[in-house]
């Protein structure tokens, strides 16, 4: 599992954000992006999932290789946790939700509606949703917003144990996960204003 990030360029809303982006990750490492609020984060993050092309550059790895958990929870609200996370397993061919409700402390919440959690919970039925995927490049924005200080700790668990099996995570955070990671800060790549055209030009 390698992912490498060359000269990567990306938009949101049409709008250049960042510019000439690169890195490297390897089997076993994770990245923080770092950057202030509007830097392009999320953008980055949206364009290395492949849910928007890229302006210009190159990544090496295909969208199928990627699990995205976005700031949206995008859970089925009428549905149970452990129903929750059955759809999501048999999308990636398998019944084994087990590891999921464990990791993420679901085991007792199994049978309680999506719509009927806490804003933490949902958060953390989210995340678990990662470890139904058998992906090995997790993509996270912001992932624990809503978490107390016992979910952060076991959601940081639980991306150490996937860079222990070989996985890779690139994560927008501004906290402290309690495992040894790379940093990547942004403001760098921050693109350049546009030049006016000459309709603007003639209206100001
Ligand atoms: N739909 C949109 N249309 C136009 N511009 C947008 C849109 N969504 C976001 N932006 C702009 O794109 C830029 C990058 O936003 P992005 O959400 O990627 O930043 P971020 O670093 O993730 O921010 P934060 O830390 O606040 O979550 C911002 O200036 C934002 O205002």
């Amino acid at each position: 599992m390698e992912l490498v990030v060359n000269n990567l360029s990306c938009a949101r809303g049409g709008v250049p954000v960042l510019e000439r982006v690169g890195f490297r990750l390897t089997a076993g490492q994770a990245l923080m992006l770092r950057g202030p609020n509007g830097i392009g984060k999320t953008t980055l993050l949206r364009t290395l999932a492949g849910l928007q092309p890229a302006l210009e550059g190159q990544i090496s790895s295909p969208p199928e290789s990627i699990a995205y958990a976005a700031h949206a929870d995008g859970l089925k609200a009428t549905l149970s946790v452990a129903e929750n996370l059955l759809f999501w397993a048999r999308i990636f061919d398998t019944n084994d939700i087990t590891p999921a409700l464990e990791g993420f402390d679901l085991v007792d919440l199994a049978g309680r509606q999506a719509q009927n959690l806490s804003a933490g919970q949902k958060r953390r039925l989210g995340l678990a949703r990662l470890l139904v995927t058998g992906r090995p490049i997790w993509m996270l924005d912001e992932p624990t917003v809503s978490l107390d200080t016992a979910s952060v700790a076991l959601f940081g668990r639980a991306v150490a144990a996937h860079l222990k099996t070989g996985g890779a995570a690139v994560i927008a955070t501004h906290i402290d996960l309690g495992f040894s990671a790379q940093s990547l800060d942004l403001t760098p790549f921050r693109a350049a204003p546009q030049k006016l055209n000459d309709f603007d030009e003639a209206f100001l």
